[in-house]
């Protein structure tokens, strides 16, 4: 049974649903492991990348890795940052995605820690980190489940609409006209979670590890997806979680992510996704195993537009998420 058998007969998978043209982009590897007679690599991503490595001009200890940002990537964030928390506004497939997706978490994360998942709180004492947190729509639950949460984004906006709304019970339209609050709209449950507007990499090099360390919906956004499932490892602790969810490189991805989501639906502002940003289930596995993740379970969430919900699914050809652990 190889590797990609393995993973998805954790959840009893069908082999027959695996991409069977597993064709790796160059890109994807940083250089060092690629063989040294390559040619320079020349995507987008790196040169956005060297050009501000040219410009930062940053000191870096020697934990540190090149840096994750993609600063067209984050402006188009940055853009829509006061919508996060709109149900039918840009992050409308994340609000609907959400219990899915948390479905996931808490089923894969409590068999990890031997927590009891029909437990109210069942992330109790645990130290989770939600890198690329947006608006905080994946940090708050997890809160409320009871984990100690930290949520990192590069884009500052997001950082201070995730810190307000997680400070006070607001709604999306008592976010854009807040003036004055009171202590009874604090929300304790989520008042909690340690919101910084930094990056994994820079963590890495603050020497911080966490017990579980989730990016959903990021990797397809940043600079080096390599590099940045190395700075998720290394914030993970020895025998720790790791998850990742993202889009499939795929012909269905392209219709169903961009063509519909995009163009015909418009859920999503047109080009907040470049097909050729995406993984292969196979591309992110073999980069986690590189960073000494091992990735044990991977699922499918498909759309359903009759209930307009998604479910948990053996189809991993557009949306998937895998939950890994990090190697002694
Ligand atoms: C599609 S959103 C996903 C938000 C959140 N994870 C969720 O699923 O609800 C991607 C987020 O990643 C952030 N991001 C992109 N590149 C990043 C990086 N290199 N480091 C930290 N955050 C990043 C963006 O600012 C944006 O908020
Ligand atoms: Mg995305």
């Amino acid at each position: 049974m190889n590797q990609m058998q393995r993973i998805l007969s954790a959840r009893r998978l069908s082999h027959s649903i695996i991409p069977q043209s597993c064709f790796l982009h160059r890109r994807w590897f940083s250089t060092s492991e690629t063989d040294a007679s390559s040619p320079p690599l020349s995507s987008p991503h790196q040169k956005i990348q060297t050009l501000e490595d040219k410009a930062s001009n940053k000191s870096r200890s020697t934990a540190s890795t090149t840096s994750s940002l993609n600063e067209q990537e984050l402006a188009k964030f940055s853009a829509i940052a006061d919508t996060w928390w709109h149900a039918e506004g840009p992050f409308k497939p994340l609000h609907l995605m959400n219990p899915t997706r948390l479905a996931f978490i808490r089923s894969t994360l409590c068999r990890h820690f031997s927590k009891d998942p029909s437990s109210a709180r069942p992330f109790e004492g645990l130290r989770l980190i939600d890198v690329g947190c947006g608006g905080g729509l994946l940090s708050e639950p997890l809160a409320r489940m009871g984990a100690t949460v930290t949520g990192i984004d590069a884009v500052d906006k997001n950082v201070k609409i995730a810190r307000l709304h997680a400070c006070f019970y607001l709604d999306f339209y008592s976010l854009l006209y807040v003036n004055e609050m009171s202590l009874q709209d604090m929300d304790p449950m989520t008042a909690t979670i340690e919101y910084q507007c930094t990056t994994a990499e820079k963590l890495v090099d603050d020497g911080r590890t966490f017990d579980a360390v989730l990016a959903l919906e990021v990797i397809e956004h940043v600079a080096n997806p390599a590099e940045f499932c190395k700075s998720l490892s290394a914030l993970t602790i020895p025998n720790g979680a790791t998850v990742v969810s993202t889009i499939n490189r795929s012909m269905r991805a392209y219709a169903s992510a961009i063509i519909a989501a995009e163009y015909i639906l418009q859920w999503l502002p047109k080009g907040t996704h470049e097909w050729s940003s995406f993984l292969t289930p196979e591309e992110l596995t073999m980069i986690l195993q590189r960073a000494s993740v091992d990735v044990k379970e991977m699922a499918g969430f498909v759309y359903n537009p009759i209930t307009g919900r998604w479910l948990l699914s053996d189809d991993i050809s557009v949306n998937f998420i895998a939950y890994g652990t990090k190697k002694e």
